[in-house]
């Protein structure tokens, strides 16, 4: 494996204060790893680091075999990163801003290539400060990929798109990656991450809670299944729920809510049961964990070890 970012027991503070407590990971060569987290997790400081804007307080970091602050003259020409806020000169037009962009990086893009893949080739003559939040957040994009980058840092790169404009960046950041390009991103949409990500890692506070590909991530969790039982049957007339496969259940008035990790054979008996004992199981729910339920089971259950 080509190993190109790795982390090991990498910490940041600012005075006093650990943002990121010790945490290791590694992305491989054409991978697109997501860095998940709460509000303050620590990943934009995670990723100032990996950049070469900041030094880590502890630990050691490696992006293309080298230290991206230290050797920054040989590791920055060969990423891209989009940070959260750009900060682009207000007055000059998009195309100015690409191409004064383009005067400093070298092998550059043309200025055309870079705003036709972030759609903003109709936005060309507009001044920057006349751009909405998603269209800074395309020309955030197009300066990060100006240098035909092997490694892509994305901050949080859809925060303020609209639905079809995130769509069409999840679109160019696959075709990127299915160029080869290596891709770490934050962001607080998991469907992004869902959509994007061969693996990924959920920070909380300063660490990594989870780590692992997002089907591992997900099976993890429990499935759920839902229903009402009709007013004229009693809960007693249930089949036996541990036999089903049922780790836990609860009821609320007529309500049955189940958890599973094997929800095809308890949904199967489930209304096996039903069909047999003639019920109609009334608002009948089941679903698999989703990337969603997991994020905010372990938040839960990380504060909740904290305050105990
Ligand atoms: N320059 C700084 N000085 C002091 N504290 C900081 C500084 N930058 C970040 N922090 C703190 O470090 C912690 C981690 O911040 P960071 O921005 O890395 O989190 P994040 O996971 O990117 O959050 P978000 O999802 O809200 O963008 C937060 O508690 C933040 O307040």
């Amino acid at each position: 494996m080509d190993t190109v970012i790795e982390t090991v027991g990498l910490r940041r503070s600012y005075r006093g204060f650990d943002a990121v407590r010790g945490i290791d990971f590694t992305v491989a060569r054409g991978e697109l790893f997501a860095l998940l987290g709460t509000n303050g997790a620590g990943k934009t400081s995670t990723l100032e680091i990996l950049e070469g804007q900041a030094t880590p307080t502890g630990g050691t970091v490696r992006v293309l075999g080298r230290d991206p602050f230290r050797e920054r003259a040989a590791v920055r020409p060969r990423i891209g990163v989009m940070l959260q806020e750009g900060g682009f000169p207000p007055e000059l037009t998009v195309l100015e801003t690409v191409r004064m962009w383009a005067g400093c990086t070298s092998g550059a893009r043309p200025a055309d290539e870079a705003l036709a893949l972030t759609n903003l080739n109709h936005r060309r003559k507009v001044r920057v400060k006349q751009l909405s939040g998603g269209e800074r957040r395309r020309l955030d994009l197009a300066l990060a990929l100006l240098g035909r980058p092997e490694v892509l840092f994305l901050d949080e790169p859809t925060t303020g798109l609209d639905a079809q404009s995130r769509r069409d960046t999840w679109e160019l950041i696959g075709e990127l990656k299915a160029q080869g390009t290596t891709v770490l991103l934050t962001t607080h949409y998991l469907e992004e991450a869902e959509q994007l990500a061969d693996r990924l890692a959920i920070m909380h506070r300063g660490l990594i809670a989870t780590t692992g590909r997002v089907a591992d991530v997900v099976a993890e969790r429990p499935s759920r299944i839902s229903f009402e039982l009709p007013g004229d049957r009693l809960l007693g007339e249930l089949p036996p729920l541990a036999p089903m496969g049922v780790t836990k259940h609860e009821t609320e008035g007529r309500t049955v809510r189940l958890e599973t990790r094997d929800l095809q054979r308890t949904a199967t008996e489930l209304l096996t049961w039903a069909q047999h004992a003639g019920v109609t199981l009334h608002a009948l729910d089941a679903r698999s964990a989703s990337l969603e339920e997991a994020f905010m089971e372990i938040a839960k259950n990380l504060d909740n070890e904290e305050t105990r």
